[in-house]
């Protein structure tokens, strides 16, 4: 898939872009803070609906004004989709598929799907599990967006019932002999009941997804890191003994009942650790708990890979996450955000192997010297001038003079 066109709105450092694009590689060129990011983020924000670099969307909102727009024109296959975002500031978002308004925004997910490797993507080696869960949630979403009704679902349960924990936790540790422990009792084996059914649809597909993305993370660690030991992933799981034996076998490929196995399993370690999360006030297994392990030979990779490895663990893993999705069928749009810098040069050219072959390939980087030679590309500057109202972004042609400074 490729995207025909771009637009932005208020979105960050850009009042207005208008920008048509093409297959092949298009690099952003500028300055360092001069908004080449925002562009990038932009488009990964249509194809997850959140920023790879803040949590919340207030800040991809233009100060001063109360609403961004992102509008994406998408190929796929020779089909056409236009895509809208409004981000609104302390309200809900909105958005359009060719002009009609969606139900809810996730709707539009799987329309445009990227992969975005940036400097951030230290922290899916370095950082917390959550990291590691949301790069395998937006990779299942985006082979099967209907996953992400499911997430949601699984996300309000969870908050319900760790609400329920928390207020409730007086009443419950009085248990079934007070009215209100018994009703407590009660209604946490209804959230039980819906945590169990939603989360075993989202841990069935993770570890499809990890056993998919596997084989080509490995591969494609090898290519970066040839001269380092192997690498693998591996998916731990919170449901602890009660998962059947066979689910941690690395090699087990994923079987049409496992749903109904996973929930079973869930919802016999819910009632394992029932009086500790009572006790505790939190909801202690589930998807939410869960981690993607990454290993390097027999270490694990956060904590003992050194710096380069880690680097190449975190690109291999966005790669494995390309080459899978392009496995599926189609060739998601590779983001590079300022990232051949980072690389040396057998990881660059791992990178730029996998760049030229890619349907399109948007790029930032603050000199065009960080470009790989061989990358035949397409360059579109980027300045930003300051107004009253800060700093505002516009694109600008690349002199031939600028690149052979560069
Ligand atoms: N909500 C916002 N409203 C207005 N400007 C913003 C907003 N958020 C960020 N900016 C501006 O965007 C600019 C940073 O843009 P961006 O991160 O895209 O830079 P970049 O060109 O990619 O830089 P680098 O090469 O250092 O990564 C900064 O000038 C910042 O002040």
């Amino acid at each position: 898939m490729f995207v025909r066109s771009a637009s932005l709105v208020d979105f960050r450092s850009w009042k207005q872009l208008s920008v048509d694009l093409e297959p092949g590689v298009t690099v952003f060129v500028g300055p360092n803070g001069h908004g080449k990011t925002n562009v990038l983020e932009a488009l990964g924000y249509v194809s997850t609906l959140s920023s790879h670099r803040v949590s919340t969307d207030a800040p991809l909102v233009r100060t001063g004004t109360d609403r961004a727009v992102v509008r994406a024109a998408v190929v796929n296959q020779g089909r056409e989709l236009t895509v809208d975002v409004e981000i609104n500031n302390g309200k809900a978002n909105r958005a359009k598929i060719n002009g009609s308004p969606t139900r809810r925004p996730r709707e539009i997910l799987g329309i445009l799907n990227t992969v975005l490797f940036a400097p951030e993507d230290l922290a899916l080696v370095r950082g917390d599990p959550a990291e590691r869960r949301r790069f395998l949630d937006e990779l299942l979403t985006a082979r099967l967006p209907r996953m992400a009704a499911v997430r949601a679902d699984y996300e309000r349960v969870l908050r319900q019932r760790s609400a329920l924990l928390k207020t409730a936790g007086a009443a419950l540790r009085r248990g079934q002999t007070s009215t209100d422990g018994s009703n407590a009792l009660a209604t946490l084996d209804v959230w039980d009941a819906q945590l169990a059914a939603f989360g075993a649809q989202l841990l069935e597909q993770r570890l499809r997804a990890v056993h998919d993305v596997a084989p080509f993370v490995a591969r494609s660690y090898a290519s970066i890191a040839p001269g380092s030991r192997p690498a693998h992933v591996a998916y731990r799981c919170s449901l602890g003994d009660a998962l059947p034996p066979e689910f941690s076998d690395p090699d087990r490929a994923p079987a049409d009942d496992d749903v109904d196995v996973l929930e079973a399993s869930f919802l016999m370690q819910l009632s394992t650790v029932r009086q500790r999360e009572i006790e505790r006030g939190v909801c202690l297994v589930g998807p939410h708990r869960d981690d993607l392990e990454l290993v390097l030979g027999a270490d694990p990779a956060k904590g003992f890979a050194s710096h380069g490895e880690s680097w190449s663990f975190a690109l291999s893993l966005r790669l494995g996450a390309f080459e899978l999705l392009r496995s599926d069928g189609s060739d998601p749009v590779l983001l590079l955000d300022d990232v051949f810098a980072e690389l040396d040069r057998t990881r660059r050219e791992a990178l730029a192997a996998v760049a030229r072959t890619a349907e399109q390939v948007l790029v930032t980087a603050a000199v065009e010297a960080d470009i790989p030679g061989g990358l035949d590309a397409r360059h579109l500057g980027v300045r930003a001038h300051d107004i009253d109202g800060g700093r505002v972004s516009e694109l600008t042609t690349v002199s031939g003079d600028e690149r052979e400074d560069a």
